[in-house]
C-alpha cells in the first residue's frame, strides 16, 4: 500500500485549494473525485448561475442607460457561452494539469478505513497518509412534499438541472426564497419563464436585513415574479405534461417544472468518519476552529455546515494547510461577504441588527438612499436603485455590518468586509476619502446618519 503525505477527498473548490497548495510545497499528493474536479461551484452552481445572470443584468442595465437601445436576449449563444464556461461537463484537461503537477487523481467515491495512519479506499485501492481532508462538499435538501418522489427530474430540478439547461420552461415554481431561489428565479423570470415562488419563510432572503427582503420583493414585483411567503407546497402531481403544485395556503399553482432552493446539507454519508471513530454531530463532521476532525484529519467547505460559500471552502484551505505546516490558523468568520448575484446586487457582511442584538451588542443602524445623495448612480442609469445600510456597535464604536442593494455592490461590500473584520472604528471610517464619483462614497453618506 502506498504512503502519502496527503489524501484530499472532493475536488471543488475547497480540496483544489488544499490540494494546489499542498503540490506547491512539494508534497505527495492523491486527489479523490467522484464527479468532476471543479466541485459544485465550477459545473452546476456559482459559475453557470453567474453566466445565465449576466446577460438578463446587462440587458436590464442597459435598458437603464439613456442613449442605449434595448439589446436583445440571445439564449443560443447564451447557452453555448454557459456550455464553455462548464466545460461541457468534461473535466479531462484538469485531470490530466492535476497529474502534470505531481498529483495522483484517482475518480470514484472515496471511503475512510481505518486510522492510524489514515487509510482510505477508493475503487477498490487502499490508500494511506499522514493527512486526509475531507472536501466532499454539500447536497440539496429535498423537502417533504408529497408525489414529489413519484416525479423525474425533467419536471423536479434541483441547481444542476436548472443551471444545465437546455431550453427554457413556459412555467416554473421555485421553492425556497433564499440565494438560490432568488437566482435561479430572476435568470429564469428574465428569460421568459412564469415564474411563482413559494418561500416558507416570512420574507425572501429571510436571514438577511428585512430592509433588503423589502428591495428585492419590491424587485421581483415589478419583474412580474409571483412571491408567496410564508407557505409550502404540500403535494404535487403530473398533469398533462407538467405538474400541479398544492401549497398550504390552498392555493395552485401550474407549472412544467419545480425547481427545488431549500437548502444545503453537507455530503457526509458514505465517508466512514463513525467507522473509523470520529466523532460526528449527528452524523455531520463537528470540526475545531482549525478546520480539524481529529489529528491529521481534517474538512474544509460546505462539509464543515460553515456559511457555504467559495470564498469560505477556499479561506478554510489557507486555514488547514497553515496548521498541517505549523503555522497555528484558526479559523474566524467574522466580516464574510453574502452576495446575492441577482440585479441589482444584494450584498451583505457581518451581522444584521437583528444578529448584533442576539449576540448582546447595543445596534445602531443608518440607512442611506445613495440616488438622493450621490452622483454615481445617475452617471451609471437613468432610473438608478441605490441602497446601503449600516450597523454599528455603540459601546464599542465600531462596524459590525453591512448591507448593500445596488448595482457592483458584490465589489464595495469589501470596504465594510474588511472594516468589520479588522475592526476598524466608525470614527477612521468616517475620516476615510473615497473616489469621487462611486457607489463606494455611500459610505460616507450612511455612516453620517449613524447616531455615534
Ligand atoms: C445555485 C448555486 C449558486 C451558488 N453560487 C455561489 C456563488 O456565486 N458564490 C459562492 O461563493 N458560493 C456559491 N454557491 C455555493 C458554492 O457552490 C459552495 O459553497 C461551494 O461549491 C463549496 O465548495 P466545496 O469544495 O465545499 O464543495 P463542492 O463544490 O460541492 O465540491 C465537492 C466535491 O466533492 C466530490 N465528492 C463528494 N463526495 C465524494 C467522495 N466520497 N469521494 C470523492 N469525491 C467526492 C463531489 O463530486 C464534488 O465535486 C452556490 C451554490 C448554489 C447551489
Ligand atoms: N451567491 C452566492 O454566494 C450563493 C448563491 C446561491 C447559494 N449560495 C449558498 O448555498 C447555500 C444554499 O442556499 P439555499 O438558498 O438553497 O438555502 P438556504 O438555507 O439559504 O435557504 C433556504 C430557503 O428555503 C426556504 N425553505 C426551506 N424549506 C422550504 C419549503 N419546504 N418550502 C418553501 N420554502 C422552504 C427557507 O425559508 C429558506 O429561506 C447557502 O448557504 C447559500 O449561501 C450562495
Amino acid at each position: 500500500m502506498e504512503h502519502l503525505d496527503t489524501i484530499v477527498v472532493g475536488m471543488g473548490p475547497g480540496g483544489e485549494s488544499v490540494a494546489s497548495r499542498l503540490l506547491g510545497e512539494g508534497q505527495n499528493v492523491a486527489v479523490v473525485e467522484s464527479g468532476l474536479i471543479g466541485g459544485e461551484c465550477g459545473y452546476y452552481a456559482c459559475i453557470p448561475s453567474k453566466v445565465l445572470l449576466r446577460a438578463p443584468e446587462a440587458q436590464w442595465e442597459a435598458a437603464g442607460v439613456a442613449g442605449l437601445s434595448r439589446p436583445e436576449l440571445d439564449w443560443d449563444g447564451l447557452r453555448g457561452y454557459r456550455d464553455g464556461m462548464i466545460r461541457h461537463l468534461d473535466d479531462s484537461a484538469q485531470v490530466e494539469d492535476y497529474r502534470e503537477l505531481g498529483a495522483q487523481v484517482f475518480k470514484g467515491r472515496a471511503r475512510l478505513v481505518g486510522r492510524d495512519p489514515w487509510r482510505v479506499v477508493v475503487n477498490g485501492t487502499e490508500l494511506s497518509a499522514e493527512h486526509v481532508v475531507l472536501a466532499t462538499g454539500s447536497e440539496p435538501v429535498v423537502p417533504p412534499i408529497d408525489g414529489l418522489s413519484d416525479l423525474g427530474s425533467d419536471v423536479v430540478w434541483t441547481n444542476r438541472e436548472a443551471t444545465t439547461l437546455e431550453s427554457v420552461p413556459e412555467r416554473a415554481v421555485v421553492v425556497g426564497g433564499s440565494a438560490v431561489g432568488v437566482e435561479l428565479s430572476q435568470f429564469l423570470a428574465a428569460l421568459g419563464s412564469r415564474v411563482t415562488v413559494v418561500q416558507r419563510g416570512e420574507r425572501l432572503l429571510d436571514r438577511e436585513d428585512p430592509r433588503l427582503c423589502e428591495l428585492i420583493a419590491d424587485r421581483f414585483e415589478r419583474e412580474g415574479i409571483d412571491v408567496r411567503t410564508g407557505t409550502q407546497v404540500s403535494s404535487v402531481a403530473r398533469q398533462g405534461r407538467g405538474v400541479l403544485a398544492h401549497l398550504d395556503d390552498g392555493t395552485r399553482v401550474e407549472t412544467d417544472v419545480v425547481v427545488l432552493a431549500t437548502g444545503r446539507r453537507p455530503r457526509a454519508e458514505g465517508l466512514g468518519l463513525d467507522e473509523v471513530g470520529v466523532d460526528t454531530d449527528g452524523g455531520l463532521p463537528a470540526v475545531d476552529e482549525h478546520c480539524r476532525l481529529a489529528p491529521g484529519l481534517w474538512a474544509v467547505g460546505d462539509l464543515t455546515g460553515q456559511a457555504m460559500f467559495t470564498h469560505v471552502a477556499k479561506y478554510q484551505a489557507r486555514v488547514v494547510t497553515d496548521n498541517m505546516f505549523g503555522r497555528e490558523h484558526r479559523a474566524d468568520y467574522t466580516g464574510v461577504p453574502r452576495v446575492v448575484f441577482s440585479f441589482p446586487e444584494v450584498a451583505a457582511a457581518g451581522l444584521t441588527e437583528a444578529a448584533a442584538r442576539e449576540r448582546g451588542l447595543d445596534p445602531v443602524v443608518a440607512e442611506a438612499d445613495l440616488t438622493a445623495e450621490l452622483a454615481r448612480p445617475w452617471t451609471y442609469a437613468s432610473d438608478p436603485v441605490a441602497r446601503m445600510g449600516l450597523v454599528a456597535d455603540r459601546s464599542s464604536g465600531m462596524l459590525v455590518g453591512a448591507w448593500a442593494f445596488a448595482p457592483l455592490s458584490s465589489e464595495w461590500i469589501h470596504t465594510a468586509a474588511l472594516a468589520i473584520r479588522a475592526r476598524v472604528p466608525v470614527q477612521t471610517l468616517r475620516n476615510a476619502v473615497f473616489q469621487f464619483p462611486t457607489f463606494s462614497e455611500g459610505y460616507l453618506s450612511a455612516l453620517d446618519r449613524l447616531d455615534l
